[in-house]
């Protein structure tokens, strides 16, 4: 059984306006697994679903097999943890260390427990030295780092990350890479929004887009980046080698070693 799905799930906004349609997906632990599609396509409310943020006006969404319609908020963010697309939205403590402690303190473990999640957290996004400084010294693409750390040391078995490469330059998104593949190795589910399709190409092998309020396809990035037509429909652009491939002719190209091994294979040939 997947350990999170998204069964049929429609979801109307209280002013009337219908965000996403019909949306099914299943996750397993230990997946990573990046959303994608233009603007306003319905990503975030997809995975606003996910933890309980939201509820579905039509369908069901199941977390380890319970629907989050009978579970409370509390119970859905111990499993499901969200790390907002804007860091200011969640940051309310005023040190760095009391925001990451705040989720383990709430779940009312030991001292000694919330300061080795606080320092592992920390740690992995690269906060150890600024823990007793206040939130708001950190530049906004540093406080992103915050809201990780918070969210990672709840330790929930699924973590959402909302576009978190946007502003964050190239050690940062290395850092985020890090991140991912981290938790991936503790088994958990890292689903991850995100503009950046380079990034896309490094760090996944599922990637779901989305156009237009709808889930249009689910597929590895070999898949999604060669489908013209979706692409075209989902106003996504492939890839810069995947774009510098086409120029010189060639398919089925993610990495600059793809393109090299297709060069070399060409020059052989000919
Ligand atoms: N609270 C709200 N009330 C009404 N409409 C909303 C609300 N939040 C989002 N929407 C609308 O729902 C649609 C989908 O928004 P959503 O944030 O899910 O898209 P998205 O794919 O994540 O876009 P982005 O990449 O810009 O974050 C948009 O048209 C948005 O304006």
């Amino acid at each position: 059984m997947p350990y999170l799905s998204l069964k049929n799930v429609w979801y109307t906004y209280s002013n009337g306006y219908e965000a996403v349609q019909d949306i099914n997906l299943d996750f397993e632990l230990g997946e990573s697994v990046a959303i994608i599609g233009q603007n306003g396509a319905g990503k975030t409310t997809t995975v606003k679903l996910m933890n309980r943020l939201l509820l579905p006006t039509k369908g069901e969404v199941l977390v380890d097999g319970v629907s989050t319609k009978k579970a409370t908020t509390a119970e859905i963010s111990k499993k499901v943890g969200y790390v907002f697309q804007n860091p200011d939205d969640q940051i309310f403590q005023d040190t760095i260390y009391k925001e990451i402690a705040y989720g383990p303190k709430n779940q009312k473990l030991g001292d000694s427990v919330v300061k080795d999640r606080v320092a592992k957290a920390a740690e992995i996004c690269g906060l150890t030295e600024s823990l007793d400084e206040h939130p708001y010294n950190l530049p906004y693409s540093k406080r992103k780092f915050i809201t990780m750390a918070a969210v990672i040391a709840m330790d929930p078995h699924v973590i959402i990350l909302d576009e978190p490469t946007a502003g964050q330059d190239r050690e940062s998104t290395e850092r985020l890479g890090n991140i991912i593949n981290y938790l991936s190795d503790q088994n958990k589910t890292v689903i991850t929004i995100t503009h950046d399709m380079e990034f896309v190409v490094r760090e996944f092998k599922r990637v779901i887009v989305f156009a237009d309020k709808q889930k249009r396809r689910d597929a590895s990035p070999m898949e999604i980046f060669w489908d013209e037509k979706l692409l075209e429909f989902s106003d996504l652009k492939q890839p810069v080698i995947c774009q510098l491939a086409t120029i010189l002719g060639y398919e089925g190209v993610l990495t600059i070693e793809d393109l090299l091994e297709r060069e070399k294979y060409e020059k052989y040939n000919n």
